[in-house]
């Protein structure tokens, strides 16, 4: 049974104490084989084990005096005393960047953009300013004044597992490097071919100059697999061998690998910290703001997809095709795309697509050729599995960690486009309803078939082999330095980079959920406009995909309404699994108090497992990955100039309140604002899907007009090109037109308290 750690608040914990409550005991020894729990030896402090996010200051390097300035500096009463803070699932989560509407309340909305902030405003230095919400360490969650381990006595180990990533290899370097050089370490481990190494391989040793130019080499030394998680041998494994830091570098199955290593570790009571490095060239880790070997992996692919360019616009109507990773989410295929401009498809999991008939992919193929000569699609492995499925039945394959195998949908669509890409349209009279409609008839006639060359170009592995990029070397060593940093002080987490900042993250934050293309935003708008592409959707499609995205976010809201304990924060809560009926001995990393039974029970029960537990872990930051980096910024700079010519429609409701003018400049993410900003994308994509088309599905039986075919693809390319400045613009009307209103509302009232404190804390900052 899993073990957890709370911390609790403190004055839970007093309260708990004064009623004569004990220690928890740990009661997880139910199987006569499992090793007992083990007291930390004497004269040693048990391990923090807090694994609660801990932002460290920004642009900082991470390093230990960050991480104690983390919870000194920022929740200082003086300090807190002009900061938004809010108390929630998630620690402290502050507002801690000042918005320009602070200082300047009534500074017009167009001015309130960060484009024009930093044209017009006459204090350029003054920092914008977008909302940045941040976990913080727990108040009471004191990071340990010195480094937990000595020196000397620290023995690691370094895992990599799952695929192949670049920057694997500069990850491990740094590692060995970072403990070596920073903290002069020098016991350390490799761990080869993944989690079976632990117990069915020979350790290798480490140093700095073994690991010296391995970051040159693509793929990883360690070695690494799928399958083989086997906790108790690992864990029994790290115990016989005196291993007290274990750094795992892999996917979100390796990292819900790492949890059940650090629960059992936590369940022996054992001195030991384990780091997760999460790596997934899909990108699609939750929480995170990008995983390391994307950018190069994105690098990689503009090579694919110029090689297929070369050859589809050297041949007669050449279709080149380049199959891209991407598991379950199209983010290396999307950024490939926008970054390529030689696309004129991109088919992603997220966004289904169909074949034939109007508005289908053999259309646009014909279309294009037609237009161009030429054309390049992009797919991602993991779209149109359900359109492959009902071609070729395939029995249901997993590879060893369970991961579903897909089918080849490179493949398959050479082969159907192949077939079947040849329409003819002939115009008809259709004498029932009496109206002109267009006709899609198959042409298998050989002597009207157009010539057409297409070209497979399949360059998955070799994006994923290859040594990462300078921004991702960089990025490794961060994240390895971070790691690093946060073993050496006893703590347990996943690392990364939650908006902009290092973060360590409790390990099922970044499992429990999964990152993916949002067909409702604005960047998967911008693809379309960009490649000229039809969306695919119907107007059902859009609104089943609106209704999703509202649903999940107004789960975010009730959720957050719940307000459970703010420092419920730890490692093996939070809803993702049953709560343990007893739990480990916890000992606060500051006050090394034990946490009553009883009062830990309380918060246990606030976090029975519910339905909506994955998008719970994710409501304080994970809106903010899954809109894609940088997002708000370029909207804004894009949506000014454009916005006031490309307004057609304002009947949208107005936001509410005062939060209306914050959506002005940066939409802020509380989850109320993230509700609004899911329904105007959502409205967005509607408006883009209205005068798009069906599916064959959907579109049965819609009156269609002669001419229609080509005209409307137009239209709608237009409508898509429309729709991110359109969503932007319409969030400027809502502003205006909710202004009244919201003036006399309580929250606008609390906006011109909270604007009071802004101008207080505007005369401290110049001060
Ligand atoms: N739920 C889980 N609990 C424990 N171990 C797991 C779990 N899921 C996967 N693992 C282990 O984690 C390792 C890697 O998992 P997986 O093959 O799914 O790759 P990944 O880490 O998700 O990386 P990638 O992004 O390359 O797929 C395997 O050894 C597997 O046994
Ligand atoms: O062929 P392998 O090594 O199992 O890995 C393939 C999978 O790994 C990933 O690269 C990462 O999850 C996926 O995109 C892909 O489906």
């Amino acid at each position: 049974m899993a073990s957890s750690h709370i911390i609790l608040p403190k004055e839970e914990e007093e309260a708990a104490a004064e009623a004569g409550l004990g220690v928890a005991v740990e009661a997880d020894h139910d199987s006569p084989a499992q090793r007992p729990f083990q007291e930390p030896a004497p004269g040693k402090a048990a391990l923090p084990f807090s694994a609660t996010c801990v932002r460290i200051s920004r642009d900082s390097y991470p390093n230990l005096r960050a991480l104690r300035n983390a919870s000194a500096l920022d929740l200082h009463e003086d300090d807190a005393a002009f900061v938004k803070v809010e108390e929630g699932d998630y620690g402290y989560v502050l507002d801690d960047v000042p918005h320009l509407t602070d200082y300047l309340p009534d500074l017009p909305v167009s001015a309130a953009t960060p484009f024009l902030c930093s044209l017009l405003a006459p204090w350029p230095d003054l920092l914008f300013l977008g909302e940045n919400w941040q976990y913080f360490v727990n108040a009471d969650d004191t990071v340990p004044e010195k480094v937990y381990f000595e020196s000397e006595e620290v023995k690691a180990c370094i895992v990599t597992c799952g695929g192949l990533c670049p920057g694997l290899n500069t990850v491990i370097r740094e590692l060995v490097c970072g403990l070596s050089h920073m903290y002069n370490v020098n016991d350390i481990f490799g761990i080869q071919n993944g989690y079976k190494g632990f117990y069915s391989s020979n350790y290798l040793t480490m140093t700095a100059k073994s690991v010296n130019d391995i970051h040159k080499r693509g793929g990883t030394v360690l070695g690494t697999s799928r399958g083989g998680h086997d906790t108790k041998k690992i864990v029994d494994n790290i115990q016989d061998r005196g291993i007290n830091q274990v750094y795992i570098i892999g996917g979100d199955g390796t990292q819900k690998g790492a949890y059940e290593i650090y629960k059992e570790i936590r369940r022996r009571g054992l001195q030991v910290a384990v780091a997760g490095i999460p790596k997934t060239i899909d990108n699609d880790i939750a929480v995170i703001d990008k995983s390391f070997g994307f950018d190069t992996a994105v690098e990689e692919a503009q090579r694919a997809i110029n090689a297929a360019h070369v050859e589809a616009s050297s041949a007669e109507n050449g279709i080149g095709l380049v199959k891209l990773m991407g598991r379950y989410s199209g983010f290396i295929a999307m950024y490939a795309t926008l970054a390529s401009r030689d696309v004129d498809c991109c088919l992603i999991p997220e966004s289904p697509f169909y074949l034939e008939g109007e508005g289908g992919l053999f259309e646009y193929i014909d279309r294009r050729l037609k237009e161009n000569n030429h054309m390049v699609i992009v797919v991602a492995e993991g779209a149109g599995q359900d359109l492959i499925a009902q071609s070729i039945p395939a029995a249901d394959q997993q590879d060893a960690s369970g991961n579903k195998l897909l089918l080849d949908v490179g493949l398959w669509l050479t082969h159907k486009i192949k077939l079947d890409v040849n329409y003819v349209y002939i115009c008809t009279l259709d004498a029932s309803c009496m109206q002109v409609s267009v006709k899609l008839t198959r042409d298998y006639c050989k002597s009207k078939k157009m010539e057409m060359t297409i070209k497979y170009i399949d360059p998955t592995y070799m994006i994923r082999a290859i040594p990462s990029n300078a921004s991702d070397n960089v990025y490794c060593t961060l994240l390895a330095h971070s790691a690093i940093h946060g073993a050496m002080a006893g703590y347990s987490f996943t690392v990364g980079m939650v908006n902009g900042r290092h973060a360590y993250i409790p390990f099922h934050r970044v499992t429990s959920t999964r990152n993916k293309v949002r067909i409702t935003d604005r960047m998967w708008a911008r693809l379309l406009s960009s490649t000229n592409q039809p969306s695919f959707l119907s107007k059902e499609d859009i609104d089943a995909a609106r209704e999703a995205d509202k649903a999940a976010n107004s789960r975010k809201n009730g959720d957050n309404a719940k307000k459970k304990p703010a420092s419920v924060l730890a490692n093996g809560t939070n809803g993702v699994e049953t709560p343990p009926a007893a739990l480990t001995p916890l000992r606060h990393p500051a006050t090394e108090a034990p946490v009553p039974p009883s009062a830990a029970a309380d918060v246990s029960s606030t976090m029975a497992p519910d339905s909506d537990s994955a998008d719970d872990t994710r409501a304080a930051v994970a809106d903010q990955p899954e809109q894609q980096p940088s997002e708000e910024t370029e909207i804004t700079q894009e949506a000014d100039g454009a916005a006031a010519a490309t307004v057609t429609k304002s009947s949208e409701e107005p936001a509410s309140g005062a939060n209306a003018s914050w959506t002005a400049a940066t939409p802020p993410m509380t989850p109320e604002r993230g509700a609004a900003a899911a329904a105007h994308d959502s409205e967005g994509s509607d408006t883009q899907s209205a005068g798009g088309r069906g599916s064959p599905l959907h579109g049965e039986g819609k009156p269609r007009h002669a001419g229609a075919g080509v005209k409307r693809d137009d239209v709608a390319a237009a409508k898509s090109r429309l729709l991110a400045f359109r969503s932007f613009a319409r969030d400027k009307k809502v502003i205006k037109s909710g202004g009244a209103e919201a003036a006399a509302s309580p929250e606008r009232e609390g906006a011109a308290e909270h604007k009071e404190k802004g101008k207080e804390r505007r005369k401290r900052f110049w001060k």
